[in-house]
């Protein structure tokens, strides 16, 4: 089995790269990243007749790599132009090192963009993760040379982190390279993972320079990818099996004028394999029965709680802040049942400081799904400082409330009370519609009732609900126009390719061959 993927910090990625320094024969780092970076260029981007490079390298050792990367890439037969934002008698002794071979190569330096000359592909060396464009904003000049690059239209590599971009939070306060790929060094950072690293980092390739960086920095964040839900998949089902051992689903909310929130909900429960679903709705004179998926089980609120063999609840879905939600929320939190909550039943506990004693006191999982607006509210703070800092607000909503956390949005970060993080590499802007929430907590439910653990519960939702919609996207229905409820179906099929591969097909297949 594969390990998951650790991200680091500029903070860990300094002290890992102060330990191998302090090696008896120190590794050259930056030849090695700078070879790495040609190779994918060469691999990836460059052809016969696609031989003509810029490389721009900044002030810093980014700027070193580029250097690197530019003499490989000359030595190897290619045009490349450089510019060189520094100035060479600041530069740490590597990137002056790999400087002077860069000149002694016969290559030569340029202080801007030449107006005359013509590229097909761009290496972005101007800042690394020695930028902090949150403190320290990038001035005019930069500003105008990442807008001139990004108006070439060109493919560009971006050194370890496309340059304007925060290495620790994805903010990109200005503006930032747009890079087609990031080769990214020694480990994956958060910044290339989630807000506007979603954006600018384009493909991601980690260069691990030989290092062996979880031996030397025991990682907290890990990428929450393809190969890591792999292990979290619930089993395959026993042929002898009945609809009691998949759990049952309560689902509280459907207010009136919000009664769809609720069934899509419950949609999502049914499709990702709960045995029932039951719906509690809040709404006047409730429907008693939806016609468009007939299988849920709909009852005024009060009878939810009547019941006795319930595995899990969702609060939130259309839930509303009428004075009967917050009861009804009061009562969920008084059971010993796993609990998911969104939506208003997030915004009441916001404001209401008994619901979130209530909550912090549970001894059954709480699963919370906020998104910015809902973290910010928990938090008592604004959007822009959750956004600024996605990971700080997941984790601080998860120590908080002592719960388990997605905070979602581009790169959705899962947080758990003991401080491990977990960045969502699947999902598209087709999420970003009306009822995508719901259907991410009616899935939640679906899994926790089929026996995972909370954690692994969101883990799997999360990522599933993401690369639900990516699957979409190769059919063309999205990103525009893509829909909750076809999130549900596309999420179904996933889940059984996942669970069975081809293996559910061969089975039935060589029982009907039989008779
Ligand atoms: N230190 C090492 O061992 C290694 C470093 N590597 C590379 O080095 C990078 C980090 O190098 P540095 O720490 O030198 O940092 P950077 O090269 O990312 O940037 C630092 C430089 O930018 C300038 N700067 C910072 N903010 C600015 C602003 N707002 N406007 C204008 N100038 C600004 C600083 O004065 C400094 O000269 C990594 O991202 C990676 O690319 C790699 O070579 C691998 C090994
Ligand atoms: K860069």
């Amino acid at each position: 089995m594969n390990n998951p993927i650790p991200l680091y910090s500029t903070a860990d990625i300094r002290e890992i790269e102060q330990l191998a320094a302090a090696r008896p024969n120190p590794p050259n780092l930056m030849e090695k990243a700078g070879l790495a970076a040609a190779h994918i260029t060469k691999n990836k981007l460059l052809s016969n007749d696609k031989s003509n490079l810029l490389v721009l390298a900044g002030p810093g050792n980014n700027g070193g790599d580029a250097f690197v990367t530019a003499r490989y890439l000359r030595a190897w037969g290619f045009q490349v132009t450089t510019i060189f934002t520094g100035d060479p008698s600041k530069l740490s002794q590597d990137a002056k090192q790999a400087l002077q071979n860069w000149l002694n190569a016969g290559g030569e330096l340029h202080n801007d963009i030449p107006s005359s000359g013509s590229w097909h592909v761009i290496i972005d060396g101007l800042f690394g993760i020695g930028l902090n464009p949150d403190k320290y904003p990038l001035d005019e000049k930069y500003q105008r040379l990442i807008a001139a690059v990004n108006h070439m239209n060109l493919p560009v590599l971006a050194l370890d982190i496309p340059s304007g971009l925060s290495a620790d939070n994805g903010i990109a306060p200005s503006t930032a390279i747009k890079a087609t790929i990031t080769a990214t060094f020694i480990g994956l950072k958060p910044g290339l993972l989630t807000h506007d690293g979603c954006e600018y980092a384009g493909e991601i390739i980690l260069c691990d320079l030989d290092l062996d960086a979880v031996s030397m920095k025991s990682p907290q964040s890990w990428l929450l990818d393809q190969s890591l839900i792999k292990t979290l998949l619930p089993a395959p089902r026993p042929a002898n099996s009945h609809k009691g051992i998949f759990g049952s689903v309560g689902i509280i909310g459907g207010a009136s004028g919000m009664v769809g929130a609720a069934l899509l909900a419950g949609s999502a429960a049914l499709k990702l394999g709960a045995g029932r679903v039951y719906l509690g709705l809040l709404a006047n004179q409730p429907s008693t029965v939806d016609p468009a998926q007939p299988e849920l089980m709909l009852r005024p609120v009060d009878e939810l709680f009547e019941l006795d063999h319930l595995t899990c609840l969702i609060v939130g879905p259309g839930l509303g802040k009428e004075i009967s939600a917050c009861l009804c929320l009061e009562e969920t939190l008084q059971t010993s049942l796993p609990v998911v909550l969104d939506a208003d039943a997030l915004n009441l506990i916001a404001h209401h400081s008994e619901l979130a004693s209530a909550l912090r006191s549970r001894h059954a999982p709480s699963l919370l799904t906020p998104h910015a607006a809902e973290a910010a509210r928990l938090l008592g703070t604004d959007i822009a400082t959750v956004q600024n800092h996605r990971m700080q607000a997941a984790e601080d909503l998860a120590r908080n409330f002592n719960c388990s956390v997605v905070l979602k949005g581009a790169g959705s970060i899962c947080a758990f009370p003991n401080g491990h993080c977990y960045f969502n590499a699947s999902g598209n802007p087709g999420l970003s519609s009306a009822g995508t929430g719901d259907v991410l907590s009616g899935m939640t439910g679906a899994l926790l009732a089929q026996g995972l653990t909370s954690e692994n519960a969101l883990l799997l939702a999360v990522y599933l609900h993401g690369a639900a919609a990516d699957a979409l996207l190769e059919t063309l229905a999205g990103p525009i126009g893509m829909t909750a409820s076809e999130i549900i179906d596309s999420a179904r099929h996933l889940l059984n390719q996942w669970v069975y591969g081809h293996h559910a097909r061969f089975r039935y297949s060589h029982a009907y061959s039989i008779y």
